[in-house]
């Protein structure tokens, strides 16, 4: 019997912890063509952009990642280190604690990262971004049963989704598409048990709190699907609120979250809505939290803005939202994606400037 310190999935997620409720949506329902059931996904996307999502058929595949994730974890930090993801803006790699800001003081996150890009897993063994820990070659095949079960679903999500915003059928999955260079990635995330040492070197956020684990942010691709194993300290910001809300871990069940290009192309009829990591509710703070998600987001190369000249549902709202009109021009969802890695790395930090130029949809008004 291990002990309670190594029992994932955990069950101690306090009972009676307040948590803001979310839509559940059945995926095999969507898979089925139940049009109630898309009807749900809508309105899940369309307000909190959160949900939980059941029989999505991840279930087994979860606990094998965790396993590649500890072996990961365990190598010695001089033998990750050359397969860190740098600072240049690519994401495909090992993240050390702390290299990256969580928010515009300059405090520092607390967690380590194995993102393994889909590009890679699926081109196994060619070499499209970059190359990996032992660890994760040796499991390459859980991996990339992981991201292409994962990637399937969210692609199904967004396929039904199309007709809703006005999208010939097909178009979002062309964006998308396998082959195309992406930041789509499968990322398993440990925030180790807090030592003093380790209290003292997250600092303190504006408010006086200990900093965020991982700061506030909206995610940068379509879609993304993460699985707790039962830990706690996800939080949203609920739009137009003030109060950081908890998010219930359930079993079998993902979160799920439209990111910011998925938003964007939908002119802003999708949120992307601002979270962060924080320590876990007690008794769960005095252990390892560890979180998996995968990451779908678009090609590279693709124009990222409103897709009005497919849609005129799309055309209408992105006239009328000020986060559509207040957009960069010019970007790609490479130049996006990248812009966003590189500056959120402590490395390339010059002050709270960078800060903000880190940022996505976060600060976006919201709609008039
Ligand atoms: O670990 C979590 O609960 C969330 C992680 C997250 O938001 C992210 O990696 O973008
Ligand atoms: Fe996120």
């Amino acid at each position: 019997m291990p002990s309670i310190a190594q029992q994932y999935p955990r069950t101690d997620f306090p009972a009676d912890l307040e948590c803001h409720p979310l839509l559940v949506v059945d995926y095999a329902k969507i898979k089925a063509g139940d049009q109630a059931e898309v009807d749900q996904l809508y309105k899940a996307c369309t307000n909190l952009g959160f949900f939980y999502l059941k029989n999505h058929g991840v279930e087994d595949l979860t606990e094998p990642m965790f396993d590649m994730g500890k072996a990961t974890f365990d190598l010695p930090l001089d033998e990750l280190m050359p397969f860190e993801q740098g600072d240049s803006g690519r994401s495909a790699g090992y993240k050390a604690v702390g290299s990256t800001n969580v928010d515009a003081r300059g405090n520092l996150d607390q967690v380590e990262f194995i993102n393994v890009a889909k590009d890679d897993a699926l081109a196994y063994p060619e070499v499209r971004q970059c190359t990996y820990p032992r660890s994760v070659v040796e499991r390459m095949a859980t991996v990339t049963d992981f991201i292409r079960t994962s990637n399937d679903v969210l692609q199904t999500l967004m396929n039904v989704l199309e007709p809703r915003i006005g999208l010939p059928a097909g178009t979002l999955a062309a964006l998308h598409k396998e082959g195309d260079l992406s930041g789509s990635e499968s990322r398993v995330i440990l925030k180790g048990p807090p030592s003093e040492a380790s209290q003292q070197a997250a600092g303190v956020d504006e408010d006086g709190n200990p900093a965020a684990a991982i700061g506030s942010h909206t995610d940068f691709g379509s879609f993304s699907m993460l699985h707790g194993r039962g830990c706690g300290g996800l939080q949203v910001l609920p739009p137009g609120t003030t109060k950081w809300q908890n998010i219930r871990p359930l079993p079998g069940h993902a979160v799920c979250n439209v990111g910011d290009t998925l938003k964007v192309y939908s002119g802003g009829i999708f949120n992307s809505n601002i979270h962060r990591v924080v320590p876990p509710p007690p008794p769960q703070n005095r252990y390892e939290r560890w979180s998996l998600v995968y990451f779908l987001r678009p090609g590279f190369d693709h124009p990222l803005k409103p897709l009005s000249d497919q849609s005129e549902i799309i055309r209408k709202h992105a006239e009328n939202d000020p986060a559509m009109r207040a957009l960069p021009q010019g970007e790609t969802a490479g130049s996006w994606f990248q812009r966003r890695i590189k500056l959120q790395r402590a490395a390339n930090r010059t002050g709270p400037e960078t800060w903000a130029a880190s940022r996505g949809t976060e600060h976006a008004p919201a709609v008039a």
